[in-house]
């Protein structure tokens, strides 16, 4: 679906690893162009091809309508910039609303969470907005994090940090399951390329299989289990076993470092 081209500047501060992907989804979506993206880098060079970067944050206030801060959480405070009547999202792990309003002194915030899928445009971000947020406001931010693969409105600020834990890192904790079952295979005799080979073929596929399902994942589960064959012996195990509350355990060891990584 080709996106609607915001007729608003977006000022990105911060072009790293998340900064760029997500300036790069923007630009190939069309929702942003080369003459509405500003980006600020302590730098001022950008891997970001075509868009104008500067090295004063202060300097994008006076032109662009909205701001999104893309810096490490440590960096926050050395993010100079005052902009009292204009709406900040951010996508930096940990930084609250009120932090976000006291530092840069705006009200009108948006928090956010995205990862560096949002090149190809298959990121998940959720995003919620303070109560001085206009309508006008909340329309963007759906309108730039849709722009980089599925975004959602969330009502409790607890939930940014839920996941920045689960869907923030790409591939993340995919890669730590991916992983657990390719050294199944090495442990079972099968060479390591193969092993490896294997299991990225497996997640692509069912990334797809499960995108196009519209159940549940559980329901998936079930299927396979009332299938009653080979893979649902497997599954009854996994079901019985720790895989469920270890998975937890590590997401919210995760998301509990997502609560004071930028203090
Ligand atoms: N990398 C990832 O997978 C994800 C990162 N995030 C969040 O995104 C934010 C950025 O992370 P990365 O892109 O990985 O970091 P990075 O280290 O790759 O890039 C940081 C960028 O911020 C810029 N920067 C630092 N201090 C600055 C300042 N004072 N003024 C202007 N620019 C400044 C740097 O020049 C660089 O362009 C972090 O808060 C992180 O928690 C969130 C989800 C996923
Ligand atoms: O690991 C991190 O700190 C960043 C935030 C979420 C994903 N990556």
């Amino acid at each position: 679906m080709t996106q609607t081209i915001t007729t608003q500047t977006i000022g990105l501060i911060g072009s790293g690893m998340l900064g760029a992907a997500m300036a790069r989804g923007w630009l190939d979506s069309g929702i942003l162009t080369p003459d509405t993206l500003l980006i600020a880098t302590r730098s001022g060079t950008s891997d970001v091809p075509g868009v104008e970067v500067v090295t004063d944050p202060q300097a994008l206030v006076s032109r662009c309508d909205a701001l999104l801060l893309c810096v490490p959480p440590d960096a926050l405070p050395n993010v100079k910039m005052h902009a009292p009547n204009l709406p900040i999202l951010s996508v930096v792990a940990g930084a609250t609303q009120d932090r976000l309003s006291s530092l840069f002194g705006s009200a009108r915030i948006i928090r956010a969470m995205s990862s560096p899928a949002a090149a190809q445009r298959l990121a998940f971000s959720p995003w919620i907005a303070s109560a001085a947020s206009t309508a006008a406001d909340r329309q963007l931010a759906q309108h730039l994090f849709g722009a980089l693969g599925k975004a959602a409105e969330v009502t409790d600020e607890h939930h940014i940090d839920v996941f920045t834990a689960l869907t923030g890192p790409v591939p993340g904790f995919v890669a730590a399951c991916a992983a657990a079952m390719s050294n199944h295979a090495r442990s079972e005799g099968v060479p390591e390329e193969i092993a490896t080979a294997a299991v990225k073929q497996l997640f692509l596929a069912s990334g797809i299989a499960m995108t196009d399902d519209p159940r549940a994942p559980e329901a998936l589960v079930q299927e396979m289990i009332d299938y009653a064959g080979t893979t649902a012996a497997g599954l009854s195990v996994l079901r019985d076993g720790p895989l469920r509350n270890a998975l937890a355990d590590g997401l919210r060891a995760a998301t509990q470092r997502a609560k004071t990584i930028a203090e």
